[in-house]
């Protein structure tokens, strides 16, 4: 159900984001990040995405579990990823943009990602990054209706052991106050 990671690597006020050359993803700035292979922990997994795209070591880096974000799609698909922040040092030099396998990575101001008026990232990044700041994890979920984002929900996530039981609880209680079905249960998809 959870088959994704992502993260965002955070320098001072600007994050490092990857173009990728996947026509599905193509002019799209995103954080780092995959889907997870069997057996990996979700933090082993996310280690290992940062390697392959960025070539940064876990020694490099401070990650940090910000929560969770998952999608529900025409009323048909659902998806999640596990969300992390991970920062560097002021000193520490990262030259971008940097052409690599997966696309071209660069550094963004955060300004320009939560800028209302910006088209290059994908949609649902600025509303999940507008709660980077707070101290504790949280879950974030959107409905796509037509490739266009229609609503959204963000509610703490206390412990991570609750977490895929709450993920479940909020997207059912999300969809129904949005009027939306589902038509098999969350869980098996
Ligand atoms: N911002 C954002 N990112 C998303 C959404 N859905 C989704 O999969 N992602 C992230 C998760 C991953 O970090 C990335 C998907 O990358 P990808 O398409 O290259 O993944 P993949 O299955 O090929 O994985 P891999 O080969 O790199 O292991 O995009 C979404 O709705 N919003």
């Amino acid at each position: 159900m959870i088959r994704y990671n992502i993260c965002f690597i955070q320098q001072d006020d600007r994050f490092l984001l990857l173009n990728r050359e996947k026509p599905s993803w193509m002019g799209c700035w995103n954080g780092v990040g995959g889907k997870l292979e069997p057996h990996e922990s979700p933090r082993q997994s996310m280690i290992r995405e940062i390697a392959e795209e960025t070539g940064l070591k876990a020694a490099e880096y401070l990650l940090t579990y910000k929560g969770l974000v998952s999608w529900t799609v025409d009323r048909e698909q659902f998806g999640g990823m596990y969300l992390y922040s991970a920062s560097v040092t002021e000193s520490f030099a990262y030259a971008t943009p940097r052409k690599t396998a997966e696309g071209i990575l660069d550094w963004k101001a955060l300004e320009w990602i939560l800028h209302p008026k910006n088209q290059g990232v994908s949609t649902n990044i600025p509303l999940i990054m507008s709660h980077f700041a707070e101290p504790s994890a949280f879950h974030h979920h959107c409905h796509y209706d037509d490739d266009k984002l229609v609503a959204t929900m963000t509610v703490p996530m206390e412990t991570a052991t609750e977490m895929r039981e709450q993920m479940n609880e909020y997207v059912k209680e999300f969809m129904a106050q949005n009027g939306l079905k589902v038509n098999q249960p969350l869980a098996n998809r």
